[in-house]
């Protein structure tokens, strides 16, 4: 009844005047949804539809991860590439329009060949009618490396079936081909079910999201008022659940500053017979930089990090008391007892509100079986610091390159060190009581039958924090993998069941949110 007023004042305001402002075109847009959606929620028809295509969602799954589409590996960019018109494709196939490959350029240094150019970011509409809000959604179709050396059980690049564990095995299953994908079975779905679309769609599909979304920050500043016009609110589906049971909405992630510290030296690999001894190692210089960054007890040794740190407030507390936490499913997770905490606060903490720092790798040092006799010519040692409120990208990579610089000085060696930041990307933190993060912990009780657990995350998705400042919308995090899945690990999996139901929670939080009667 009130619902019928307020749209009919509105409707008169419409009528008696020629032009709407932007803020009564909005109210109005809500209405409308909420009396033509009240009847007509996301129904079981679409539940079922969704269950009885199954077998084509696993098949284009497996299509999908066929293609080594590394974003890290310059040699593989083609792949990349191709994974773009593979989702071009697809989305034609089902009928979206004003498909797009947005091309971004040349790669920016570091970079082995200067003339790379970064994969295409994928746009495309599904529906565009005034009356209906307007939900971008972003995913990644680049993955982290993946081999069989590396101890997968099976081929990474061919998507395994595994029946008896109800899992699906493939590099990109959960992060992030499985969820991507997800929002075009919802589309899928609808068609084939002879249903309506709730809102307007539109995708951003990004080919760099494992090396840092390089591109896209100015990609969506140059389309916020064209292709992204309108956009009432932004869903990421490129995260996981905290364990392996509980369905969570994520209001927070870390942000990812990426360096490499270069120690070069001799002009190339030399006889360690011949010249161990007698001249200054690279690899001995770099190891002993590394050394200095972190202890085995996880604290980052670099002066001037923990002072940029938001301090633990008392509200923030009482919100991990609530949330459900398995110590075991962590060991089980990370297949061990090494877990540096016990106590659940304490481990949610360091994963979610405290910086940590990372060793990945060395680039150039002997790495691969036997004993070869060999001293590294050229070394590139790379780790990462996960960031969160309050630290400062620039002000962190000054206090890293000074601590790294003042390390090296110290060894008085003949050597030429460099420290440099790779790639960076912000933190984000959220409210999770806006309409989106509403509908969506509707859509959890209606697919799994219980409220969500509200989290962060220790990973990093750069692009989040810019879709809300540049568009002015709110983002949700809505994962459909488990913690369990092995993301940038071995064997990564999506077990069918977060599949199936993670589509089905797509296509019940579209649902609500066009029905909800704010933005
Ligand atoms: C959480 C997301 N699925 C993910 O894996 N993000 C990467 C992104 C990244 C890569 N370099 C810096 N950030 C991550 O958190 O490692
Ligand atoms: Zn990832
Ligand atoms: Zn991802």
């Amino acid at each position: 009844m009130v619902i019928y007023s307020l749209l009919n004042s509105t409707l008169k305001v419409q009528a008696n005047r020629c032009f709407l402002s932007l803020f009564r075109s909005k109210i109005t847009k809500n209405l409308v949804r909420s009396m033509s959606m009240s009847n007509n929620g996301p129904s079981n028809k679409i539940f079922n539809k969704i269950d009885e295509l199954k077998p084509t969602f696993i098949d284009i799954l497996a299509k999908a991860v066929e293609i080594p589409a590394v974003s890290s590996d310059e040699s593989l960019r083609p792949m990349v590439v191709k994974k773009a018109h593979f989702l071009v494709e697809q989305l034609n196939e089902l009928g979206f329009h004003d498909v797009q490959l947005k091309e971004l350029g040349i790669q920016p240094p570091p970079v082995t060949n200067s003339n790379l150019k970064l994969p295409p970011i994928v746009l495309a509409r599904y529906g565009s009618d005034p009356k209906k809000k307007t939900v971008l959604v972003y995913g990644h179709y680049d993955v982290q490396p993946a081999s069989l050396e590396d101890g997968w059980d099976s081929e990474p690049f061919k998507l395994t079936v595994d029946e008896s564990k109800q899992v699906l095995k493939a590099r990109g299953s959960s992060d992030d081909t499985g969820p991507l994908l997800g929002w075009l079975h919802v589309v899928r779905a609808h068609r084939d079910a002879g249903i309506e679309f709730p809102v307007n769609l539109i995708t951003c599909f990004e080919g760099m999201e494992e090396s840092g979304s390089l591109g896209l920050d100015n990609l969506i500043a140059h389309e916020a008022e064209k292709y992204f016009k309108g956009v009432d609110t932004v869903c990421i589906s490129d995260n996981y659940w905290l364990g392996t049971k509980k369905p969570v909405l994520t209001y927070g992630l870390r942000g990812c500053n990426y360096y490499q510290i270069i120690v070069e030296g001799p002009a190339a690999d030399l006889h360690s017979g011949m010249f161990g001894g007698i001249i200054a190692e690279p690899m001995t210089d770099l190891i002993q930089i590394m050394n200095s960054l972190v202890d085995s007890k996880g604290k980052i040794l670099i002066k001037g990090i923990d002072e940029m740190v938001a301090p633990v407030t008392e509200k923030e507390m009482e919100l991990y008391e609530k949330i459900e936490f398995s110590l075991e499913e962590l060991q089980a997770a990370s297949g061990s007892k090494t877990e540096l905490y016990k106590k659940k606060e304490d481990i949610l903490m360091h994963r979610w509100r405290y910086p940590s720092l990372s060793l990945h790798g060395i680039e150039g040092a002997f790495s691969s079986a036997g004993a070869k006799t060999v001293i590294p010519a050229k070394v590139n040692g790379k780790f990462s610091i996960r960031t969160v409120p309050d630290m400062k990208s620039e002000k962190l990579t000054q206090l890293v390159v000074d601590h790294c610089n003042s390390v090296f000085k110290s060894l008085n060696s003949p050597n030429r060190c460099k420290t440099e930041l790779i790639h960076d990307g912000d933190y984000w933190v959220s409210d999770p009581f806006n309409a989106s993060f509403s509908a969506a912990a509707k859509a959890t009780k209606e697919v799994y039958g219980v409220e969500p657990d509200y989290t962060r995350e220790g990973g990093s998705i750069p692009i989040t924090l810019t879709f809300e400042k540049v568009l002015k919308t709110s983002v949700l995090l809505l994962p459909m993998g488990r913690g369990d899945d092995g993301a940038h690990s071995v064997n990564e999996k999506l077990d069918i069941s977060n599949y199936i139901n993670g589509i089905k929670l797509m296509a019940a939080y579209l649902h609500n949110y066009a029905e909800s009667p704010e933005n």
